[in-house]
């Protein structure tokens, strides 16, 4: 793969004008590979890892990385395809081990859902508390797994690798009581969805299916696997959304009445409600976290934080000129993904299971967003902003202003990252972003796609 790179004639006749496009780039060994790579979101990667990739950007550092990364995104038909993954720098902490027969042994986290913003995220924070995670995921014929590559390990140190993934669905129920009984795991965090609020109303079968009874699914097949095994300290973590509380006026709080709005949003209350139920019902540790907006620069891209923050990159290095967007009036709660992991955790942490809202108690409009990320870069929101009412939806929910007092109280937990640090982290790494992009567009290697 190597000597492939540094050979390939069609590299080094675009070498020139690579170089010249790639002035600003930082290339130095520091920089993550991820950067220049996996930072291209919705990039098929595999694609771009087997073709010759442009010597410029690229120092034998990251040949080196890219060889051991073209090694392991091979097609994953079987588990035995895709071998265990982990983070070889971390080593377990005190946090997650649990004594058993005088042997420690690390705390074993199931993930569903593992591949997106939150599940990323998660892991992440898991792995450097010294936890064995297991993530299930859903099979597809193209790569889903790029905000994980990073904590990708070589499959022959699989007895460093404390991440594993698996193939399993929320719609298959089979799949979940089975995972649970091999893997035995402490905690479980159903963060699967179909999370998109507007898509919900084309699709609203599958978001009810996978949203509602997916968790319905899970929450029984931990109840019968505790049943069958008598493992009773098994906890679990439902994935709750403020959008539960649709129309009902802010400030909203873990005893506000439910409004949902949407197909997504009358799910989120169904599974919600599942897990009260389960709770009461059978004693299950299990907790809702009923989490407000919370984004990062790996939020998805049809989301408006990131459709904002893709776009002031694009504009700013020339990809794109316009920005089509919906309802700019919408007041959303907006915090980092990175921050709300953590209270996750904490609520399985409790002695006792209990509902918790997750929250900044800071609400700006969608226009607000696109004043401070335009405005970050020098840039005038109102120079590239075309309404476009494919973006409005049936029904809106206007104002979401979380009340996280308790989760303050109780478990102790607060924002990190203001609403002001959220945009320009998410710009920053937009830029970075279409800079890489720039490069190769300029060079042939991928078109200028058009905003999602
Ligand atoms: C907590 C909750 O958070 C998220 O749901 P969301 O609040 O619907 O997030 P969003 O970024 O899609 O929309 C925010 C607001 O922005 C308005 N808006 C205007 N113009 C566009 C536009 O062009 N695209 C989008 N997506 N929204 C637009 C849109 O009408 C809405 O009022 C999900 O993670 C969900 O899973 C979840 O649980």
């Amino acid at each position: 793969m190597c000597a492939h790179l540094a050979n390939n004639t069609t590299a080094s006749i675009l070498k020139a004008k690579i170089v010249n496009s790639a002035q600003n780039i930082d290339t130095s060994p520091s920089t993550p590979l991820t950067f220049l790579i996996f930072h291209l979101p919705y990039t098929d990667h595999s694609t771009l890892l087997h073709r010759p990739l442009p010597p410029a950007i690229l120092n034998p550092f990251h040949q080196q990385q890219i060889h051991r990364l073209a090694l392991y995104q091979k097609p994953i038909n079987s588990i035995s395809d895709r071998p265990s993954m982990a983070s070889e720098t971390n080593q377990p902490g005190s946090d997650s081990t649990t004594p058993v027969n005088g042997e420690i042994k690390p705390k074993i986290a199931l993930i569903t859902g593992i591949t997106g913003q939150d599940g990323s995220y998660l892991t992440e924070f898991l792995l450097d508390k010294g936890y064995e995670v297991h993530g299930l995921i859903r099979r597809s014929s193209n790569f889903n797994t790029q905000r994980i590559n990073h904590i990708y390990i070589d499959p022959h140190n699989a007895h460093k690798a404390r991440m594993k993934l698996h193939y399993a669905d929320l719609s298959d129920a089979s799949s979940l009581r089975r995972w649970l009984d091999t893997i035995n795991p402490d905690e479980v965090y159903n963060l699967a969805a179909q999370s998109h609020v507007a898509v919900s109303f084309e699709i609203p079968d599958y978001t009810a299916d996978v949203v509602a009874t997916g968790a319905l699914r899970l929450l029984e097949a931990v109840r019968s696997h505790i049943a069958a095994t008598g493992r009773s300290q098994i906890k679990y973590y439902q994935a709750g959304s403020s959008e539960m509380f649709g129309s009902t006026p802010p400030p909203q709080s873990e005893t506000t009445p439910f409004h949902p709005r949407s197909p997504y949003a009358a799910s989120k209350c169904a599974a919600h409600w599942y897990t009260v139920n389960y709770r009461e019902a059978y004693g299950l540790y299990a907790c809702n976290g009923i989490l407000f907006n919370h984004e990062s620069p790996r939020r998805g891209e049809n989301f408006v934080t990131r459709k904002i923050t893709r776009a002031v990159g694009r504009i700013k290095v020339g990809l794109q000129n316009k920005l089509f967007l919906g309802n700019l009036q919408a007041s959303r709660d907006w915090g980092f993904a990175g921050d709300y992991v953590e209270a996750m955790w904490m609520m399985l942490q409790q002695e006792k299971p209990d509902d918790y809202v997750v929250a900044t108690e800071e609400s700006h409009t969608v226009e607000e967003f696109l004043e401070v990320a335009f405005g970050y870069v020098g840039l005038n929101w109102k120079d590239h902003v075309v309404i476009d009412k494919r973006y409005f939806r049936p029904a809106e929910v206007d104002n979401l202003k979380g009340d996280s007092s308790k989760t303050r109280k109780v478990l102790g937990w607060k924002p990190k990252v203001g609403f002001e640090q959220l945009v320009k982290m998410m710009v920053e790494e937009d830029i970075d972003l279409a800079k890489r992009e720039k490069v190769l567009v300029d060079a042939g290697f991928m078109d200028a796609q058009q905003q999602p």
